[in-house]
């Protein structure tokens, strides 16, 4: 079946994917020099516009990064922008050889640094395989600095494509980074992504690649039926525990994106009494076990708050094999492990300090990317994994992998991660589905705080979720 051109287009692949496409061009009949043409264009034409008539410096390496830029630096000449090209290494390939013959304007070789408007970074791509040596750093580093603005072609050189490692210490900050066929793990990883600026992908015509990490895109959702009801929407039962503050933002956030009912369920009914009711929320008060019991139940979140004692520990044991999809957070991640069996479909949110508890307990190695080690808890333990972050990465059993961008550095702040438990769930107690619903419970996240902008509660991103929601609806 053919994806639409913006589901292919939000694929991440690693550097042999990105290969393995390219060469399934050209078996397809496209050259590399085509390919690079159609590239190169793309990317002169953003650089093009940016520049609005300013002057641009291209710097050039001895791949197919740096034959990208003759290609850009031609685009540029042929509308009459200024462009300088410096060659920091003669072309070494085929395709980077002939857009350098290509080229007819100015070529210096670096021993001064040229200074101008726009810089454009062409030294390395997703061929980079070491740091950059000395003179190379140096260069990279003094043209971005002699420059108003700078742009990365593919990546911006000395950060590794795979990892979004950076190799050198002190790489220059970029304004723009312009992606070439296919998004890179680096892209949306941290630290790197942090580095490159505006994003922009450019569309030579790679096809979907089997079970390629995709990017979070936004999501659809769609009105409740017109002879939709409380229950049929979806009862989602938030269990308290010794903090039940922290319940209570999961069930504001939770009210709000879907789920027809949400109910805040105490096993001890000695704090249910200290709990400043929400109206529109339904505190039932019991012993866990019938708390839980109600066969209406479409999900349950057990966590934020929850403590870490054994009573918190049954009340875990109690929930998971209730049967009911569930999402555990928090407290709940600390007391988990391969001893507890998850009987339904469920959602782990981990932030990195219980993504290492989770790891232990799994006994998993903590080495890896983080995509790796989602992905290996994500089996070991049979559940989709959000592993948050500014970077946080969503994946199932299965394998399946959705990255979603940077979110709002203003979300580092207590009670963020109750709010996205909380979405979450609700989303859960919809539909079901656990990718899904994790999916979507990450973007609304992000997208609720962009609404906020800086400096807010999460008791206001929580609050903001509705109008996220609002914002996405099909
Ligand atoms: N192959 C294709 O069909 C296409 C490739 N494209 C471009 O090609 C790039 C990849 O090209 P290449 O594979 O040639 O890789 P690069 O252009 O990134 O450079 C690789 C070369 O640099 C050397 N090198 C790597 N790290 C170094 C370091 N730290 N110091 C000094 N030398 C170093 C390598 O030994 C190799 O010779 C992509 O990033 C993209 O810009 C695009 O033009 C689209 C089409
Ligand atoms: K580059």
């Amino acid at each position: 079946m053919t994806q639409p051109r913006d589901v292919t287009l939000s694929q991440i692949l690693t550097v042999a994917q990105m290969r393995a496409a390219e060469d399934e061009l050209v078996a397809g009949g496209l050259s590399v020099e085509a390919l690079m043409e159609v590239a190169g264009r793309g990317a002169g034409e953003y650089v093009r516009r940016l520049a609005a008539g300013r002057s641009v410096t291209v710097l050039c390496g001895p791949g197919n990064n740096g034959g990208d830029g003759y290609v850009i630096a031609r685009h540029l000449m042929e509308h009459g922008n200024p462009v300088t090209v410096v060659a920091a290494r003669e072309p070494a390939t085929a395709a980077a050889i002939n857009a350098r013959h290509l080229f007819e304007g100015n070529v210096t070789d670096g021993h001064v640094i040229v200074s101008g408007d726009v810089f454009v970074d062409c030294l390395f791509g997703s061929g980079l395989s070491r740091a950059l040596p000395e003179d190379l750093l140096a260069l990279v580093k003094g043209l971005s600095a002699a420059h108003h603005l700078t742009v990365a072609v593919d990546l911006p050189s000395g950060i590794e494509s795979d990892s979004g490692a950076p190799l050198n210490h002190d790489l220059p900050q970029n304004d723009v980074t312009i992606a070439l066929g296919a998004w890179k793990q680096a892209h949306w990883t941290m630290p790197a992504c942090a580095n490159m600026g505006v994003l922009r992908l450019v569309d030579i015509g790679v096809t979907l690649r089997q079970n390629a990490p995709r990017l979070l895109l936004r999501p659809r959702f769609q009105a409740p039926a017109p002879d939709a009801h409380k229950y049929r929407r979806g009862l989602l039962g938030i269990v308290s525990g010794a903090m039940p503050g922290a319940s209570i933002l999961s069930a504001t956030a939770a009210l709000r994106v879907g789920a027809g009912y949400v109910k805040l369920l105490h096993p001890d009914s000695r704090l249910a009494a200290c709990v400043a009711p929400l109206p529109e929320l339904v505190t039932t008060a019991g012993a866990i076990d019938d708390l839980v019991s109600d066969p209406r139940l479409a999900a349950l979140l057990l966590g934020p708050g929850l403590g870490r004692d054994d009573t918190a520990r049954r009340h875990l044991e109690t929930v998971v094999t209730r049967g009911v999809p569930t999402v555990l957070d928090a407290d709940a991640l600390m007391l988990l492990g391969p001893d507890i069996p998850l009987k339904a479909p469920t959602i782990l949110t981990p932030h990195e300090g219980e993504m290492a508890a989770l790891e232990r307990a799994f006994l998993l190695p903590a080495n890896g990317t983080r995509l790796h080690r989602a992905k290996a808890l994500a089996k070991q333990a049979r559940a989709t994994v959000v592993l948050k972050g500014p970077d946080s990465i969503v994946v199932d059993a299965s394998g399946r992998v959705v990255v979603a961008p940077r979110a709002s550095s203003w979300l580092s702040s207590a009670g963020t991660g109750d709010v996205l438990a909380g979405l979450i769930a609700s989303r859960l107690a919809v539909h079901g589905e656990t990718l899904r619903a994790a999916c979507e419970g990450v973007w609304l996240h992000g997208e609720a705080a962009r609404l906020c902008g800086p400096a807010f509660t999460s008791n206001e991103l929580a609050q903001a979720a509705g109008r996220a929601l609002a914002g996405a609806l099909a």
